[in-house]
């Protein structure tokens, strides 16, 4: 038998997962899921995941189980749970993709917690396969580490930290995607604003992104070079590369990781 993977909180982040690791072959009788909003719940049911209306039964029969419920709630959640796993024999290992919440606060909510809790921060992202996923190390068997890395290779690419820099990941990668869907939406608005239709500004914003980004990648280039070689001297980049000098872009981007970095260390207070 394949193992058996649990969800508690099947919306964005919990359903990406799920729907991941069905596209990836895993078995949907083998995918378990815990999710109180039915209409979240119906969509996820649809594709042969299993529903579970006792929370203990699930994660007593799960070999691994995804906390994919928000931060804010998870005081409250984790006794009802308790309640419901009080008589549990079995613990599976358990994966979270709470923002702030450390795996210590885990340890100490749950008690049918063991040692073997691992904190991940994926991006949204993952929902097409492209997430950026960091999986804290500190405290956690290897094995347990490897079963989190293959099962979330489904849907990105990971990478491995220590636990004190989850905060930092949340900031960066987990929160980024929202800032990056601003970016573009500022330069749309830009080419609307000089005449493009939208449709046009936003194939062409796309583009030249998708490309930029696989020619950092591909080139062996560093940004700076990249940059230099796009601004001609006297010409028009470096003319629209000034107006994000004078804004400051760049520390403004500094700030704004270390904002949602901030605000992940004090969800987890
Ligand atoms: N949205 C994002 O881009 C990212 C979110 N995260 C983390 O992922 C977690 C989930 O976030 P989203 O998926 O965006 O939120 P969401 O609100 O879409 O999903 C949470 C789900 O938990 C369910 N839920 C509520 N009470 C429950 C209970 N008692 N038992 C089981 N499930 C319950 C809700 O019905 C909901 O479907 C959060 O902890 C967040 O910090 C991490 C990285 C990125
Ligand atoms: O905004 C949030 O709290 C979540 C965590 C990372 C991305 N979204």
């Amino acid at each position: 038998m394949s193992q058996r993977i649990a969800f508690a909180g099947a919306g964005n982040m919990g359903g990406a997962i799920l729907r991941g690791l069905l596209q990836a072959g895993h078995n949907p009788q083998d995918v378990l899921f815990f999710e109180p909003f039915e209409s979240t719940a119906k969509s996820v049911a649809d594709l042969g995941a299993v529903r579970y209306s006792d929370f203990g039964k699930m994660a007593n029969e799960a070999d691994v189980l995804f906390l994919c419920v928000k931060p804010q709630i998870f005081k409250a959640v984790a006794s009802e749970w308790n309640a419901s796993a009080q008589s549990n024999t079995s613990k599976p290992e358990i994966i979270s993709i709470m923002a702030g919440v450390s795996r210590q606060k885990i340890l100490d909510a749950l008690n049918f917690a063991h040692g073997d809790v691992v904190r991940v921060m994926p991006n949204l992202p993952l929902t097409v396969g492209k997430g950026a996923i960091a999986i804290a190390s500190d405290g956690v068997s290897q094995e347990s580490l490897e079963v989190a890395k293959e099962l979330l290779s489904t849907v990105g690419i990971t990478v491995t930290v220590g636990e004190n820099l989850i905060d930092a990941v949340t900031g960066l990668s987990g929160s980024a995607p929202a800032y990056v869907f601003e970016f573009i939406e500022g330069l749309v608005r830009g080419g609307v604003k000089m005449g493009l239709s939208r449709p046009v500004a936003m194939q062409l914003t796309l583009a030249t992104i998708e490309g930029s980004v696989e020619l950092l990648k591909k080139s062996g280039k560093d940004t700076g070079e990249l940059s230099a070689m796009v601004s001609s001297p006297a010409g028009t980049t470096i003319a629209g590369v000034q107006v994000l000098e004078d804004a400051g872009l760049r520390g403004t981007l500094m700030h704004t990781v270390e904002a949602a970095t901030l605000r992940s260390q004090a969800l987890g207070k």
